[in-house]
């Protein structure tokens, strides 16, 4: 970054979450990722340059590790001139959605992430000046808690995400429930994943963006977005997919290429990287718990028509999501049973405040933090020590339910055999593609609490309105007809 020579008009607003935002610059594939805060809650720059430190730290030495080098995009700290910081922001204010105006850009410290633009990221597999097409999924958690100190019977059979999205349209965050149940995404089966991938397409809220030549072309911003138009998406994707335009428009072509589209990411996402400490994480015996959440309609579906469960994951262990999975899991025994060992933190904390350093619990994030995370033991020998280790290892497992994957995908020629790099055939065309992961900020030892809470109003909403209702309806269904199948078209 020539800090001398930044001008606000070569970067551009290019999305934010809830406490970062991003700019892209115009020509050059990097992007800078400032913080965000609540206004009055600002910091001082040492304490915003240390954070920000961290999160690097953390990609390189913990995530680096546990998902592989080749999906994981560290970035550096930047130091930025102040009037070319105060000026972007004025810049892109108009930009951002009104439901994330809650919080400021910080303005103040200089400091940011400079990192690759992973919508256009332009690895050695992908030529110039070719087009090309970026979906994000921010998955979340893939699995349904095993621990035994789980009191809710409900939590062993939805999985989180599914009763959260009852939550999140009674609070009004958004219009309507999804179809997409992350247990099906991450199930490696591909009829499963065809399903979540399509239930995103229908209904993407947070969950799915997808980008052209690094412009959003997809994904809403907030609840007052439009609703999906599936066939102006087809418009933009239809020269990816079939570039001789051997199809018309209509509700057939767009039907086409969002099936293609769907069988692409499906394959990009079982694609294995042989990078990296793959199997860092010996979590025992495969996946633990239920292999499907009750609340997916593809599952109520295969039930009421009294077909078996879908086979177990069949995820590749190479790949990111078996990866993201394993580390989600290191939340073995769920905010129910770690809420008491962060208790047990807390009480030492409050004896021994000048501990906090040596517990490492705001970093450094290095390598004896790593190295820690590795021990999966559940005995609990009532120290301190075991505690910390669990309260760590559920932080990680909290990012890695959180983070977000980039597709990037871009056509290359059919001729293009010498190359023997990995392409992704599609049924007219093929693609160059890289698989990245992205917002791995390990989340704050403070939000513990919060998670306990928020949890339990999670479960408690779901059983006593859904569930209750859900009992009602599906009796009466049940009298009137027996047949409760729900039609699959395949995508
Ligand atoms: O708690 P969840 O599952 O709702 O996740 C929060 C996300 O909401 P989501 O459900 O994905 O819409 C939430 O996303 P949005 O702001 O809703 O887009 C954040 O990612 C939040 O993380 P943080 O507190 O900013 O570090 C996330 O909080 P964490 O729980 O990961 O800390
Ligand atoms: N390296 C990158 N390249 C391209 N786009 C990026 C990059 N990093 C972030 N983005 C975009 O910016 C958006 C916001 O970034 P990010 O998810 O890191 O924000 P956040 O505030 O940390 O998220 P959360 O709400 O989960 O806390 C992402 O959804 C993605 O679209």
């Amino acid at each position: 970054m020539e800090e001398g020579k930044m001008d606000e008009n070569e970067w551009g607003y290019h999305g934010e979450g809830n406490k970062s935002l991003v700019v892209a610059h115009a020509q050059r594939c990097v992007v800078l990722r400032f913080l965000k805060f609540p206004p009055n809650r600002k910091k001082t720059s040492e304490e915003i340059f240390q954070h920000l430190q961290n999160i690097v730290d953390f990609g390189k030495n913990v995530m680096k590790e546990f998902l592989g080098e080749n999906y994981v995009h560290c970035g550096e700290v930047v130091q930025l001139p102040l009037e070319f910081v105060k000026q972007l922001c004025l810049k892109i204010q108009s930009e951002r959605p009104e439901s994330r105006c809650d919080k400021d850009l910080d303005t103040l410290s200089g400091y940011a992430m400079c990192l690759p633009n992973l919508t256009r990221l332009q690895t050695y597999c992908f030529a110039e000046h070719r087009p090309i097409l970026c979906v994000e999924i921010k998955p979340k958690c893939g699995f349904i808690p095993f621990s035994s100190d789980v009191t809710h019977e409900m939590k062993h059979k939805v999985c989180r995400y599914c009763m959260h999205q009852h939550l999140k349209v009674a609070t009004g965050k958004w219009k309507q429930i999804s179809k997409y149940c992350p247990l099906d995404l991450y199930s490696g089966n591909k009829q499963r994943m065809h399903f979540a991938l399509k239930s995103l397409l229908q209904e993407a809220q947070n969950n799915l963006k997808i980008f052209k030549n690094g412009e959003l072309i997809y994904g809403c911003k907030d609840a007052r977005s439009p609703v999906a138009d599936w066939s102006e998406l087809a418009h933009h994707l239809k020269p990816f997919f079939f570039p001789s335009n051997g199809l018309t428009s209509g509700p057939h072509c767009t039907r086409a290429v969002i099936r293609e589209l769907v069988h692409v990411i499906t394959r990009a996402l079982l694609s294995s990287s042989d990078k990296g400490r793959a199997g860092a994480l010996r979590l025992g015996p495969g996946p633990r718990g239920p292999r499907v959440c009750e609340a997916s309609p593809f599952s109520r579906s295969l039930h009421c028509q009294g077909k078996n469960t879908p086979e177990r994951s069949g995820l590749p262990k190479g790949c990111l999501l078996y990866k993201t999975l394993q580390v989600q899991m290191l939340d073995l025994l769920d905010i129910e049973g770690l809420y008491p060992l962060y208790n047990r933190v807390e009480q030492y904390l409050e004896e021994f405040p000048e501990e906090r350093k040596t517990l490492q619990i705001d970093g450094p994030y290095d390598e004896a933090f790593y190295q820690k995370l590795l021990d999966l033991s559940t005995e609990d020998d009532g120290t301190v020590a075991f505690a910390l280790t669990k309260v760590q290892q559920y932080r990680v497992a909290m990012t890695a339910k959180d983070c977000s994957i980039m597709i990037a995908l871009s056509p290359c020629l059919q001729d293009a055999s010498s190359d023997h790099r990995p392409v992704i055939p599609s049924s007219r065309s093929r693609f160059a593609f890289s698989v990245s992961v992205l917002d791995l900020d390990l989340k704050p030892y403070e939000s513990i609490p919060h998670q306990y809470k928020l949890d339990s109003k999670i479960v408690n909403y779901y059983s006593k309105t859904v569930h209750a209702k859900d009992n009602a309806m599906m009796s009466t269904r049940f009298k009137e007809s027996e047949d409760c199948t729900l039609v699959l078209h395949k995508v």
